[in-house]
């Protein structure tokens, strides 16, 4: 079952997606020496460095950092998402005065080739340091028309079944070259959450929850609640899913 925690503003998502994130991290530690988390672009990045920065229970130094999707431009472009995560979280961080993250970006030496196959092989670079049984929490965001990752509705990188991250060049959100995990690997994802906020969520979160027909890449990914082993659930606030029928939780 997908759960649903619903809040009232930004501050209480970003408090309570705070002490999720950190039970699923002290849930791994305590099996393994490192927790990976994937993180998306978009408005997830500033709930995170209101809920993470100052925390004193983020054990950062065992922190294993990808991204979701990425998008093909330089890390220090207001487009790239390890950029917008750099200036939100990881340089207030650096004045916290501990040890950091280990973050994994994607081969930034490779980005001024406007060939086709140099985007293949920034994908395929980034795969190759994927973990190989998948990432233990992927964080995900939802478009308004239903994408996730960039993976969005229709695209033919839905059916990709080879490869755990694909590249694109038709991106519909701007910009158009990016890389992206892919549905076969978030399936390995040891869990999924989902971060939605504001009222533009609204049409396409009625269509997710309450069509189970629906096609749309985020839908995808909640039909995968039975494969990802600690299941998918999303942090909403009360306007995203005003008038979308669902048990409204709290964590
Ligand atoms: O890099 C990206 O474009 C994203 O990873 C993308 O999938 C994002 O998460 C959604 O578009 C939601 O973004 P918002 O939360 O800002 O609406």
């Amino acid at each position: 079952m997908v759960k649903v925690y619903a809040y009232e503003d930004s501050d209480a998502i970003a408090k309570s997606l705070a002490k999720f994130i950190i039970q699923q991290q002290d849930a791994i530690l305590a099996t393994k020496e490192q927790f990976t988390i994937a993180i998306s672009g978009g408005s997830l990045i500033s709930i995170l460095a209101k809920g993470l920065l100052k925390n004193k229970d983020i054990k950062w130094s065992k922190w294993v950092i990808y991204f979701s999707d990425e998008r093909v431009v330089p890390l220090n472009d207001k487009d790239s998402n390890f950029g917008a995560f750099e200036k939100e979280v990881l340089e207030p961080l650096a004045h916290e005065n501990l040890i950091g993250p280990t973050v994994v970006t994607i081969n930034e030496s490779l980005v001024h080739s406007e060939d086709h196959k140099t985007d293949q092989q920034i994908a395929e670079e980034y795969e190759a340091s994927l973990p190989e049984h998948g990432i233990d929490l992927v964080l995900l965001g939802c478009g308004p028309d239903g994408h996730t990752c960039s993976l969005f509705p229709g695209h033919k990188l839905l059916s990709e079944s080879s490869s755990n991250v694909a590249a694109l060049y038709d991106s519909p959100k701007p910009p158009p070259r990016r890389i992206t995990l892919t549905l076969k690997y978030l399936a390995k994802s040891g869990t999924i959450c989902f971060v939605a906020t504001g009222s533009s969520k609204q049409t396409v979160l009625k269509e997710i929850f309450g069509d189970s027909e629906s096609k749309l890449p985020s839908a995808i990914v909640n039909g995968l609640a039975e494969d990802v082993k600690g299941g998918v659930c999303w942090f909403v606030d009360n306007s995203a899913v005003e008038g979308v029928e669902v048990e409204k939780l709290q964590y």
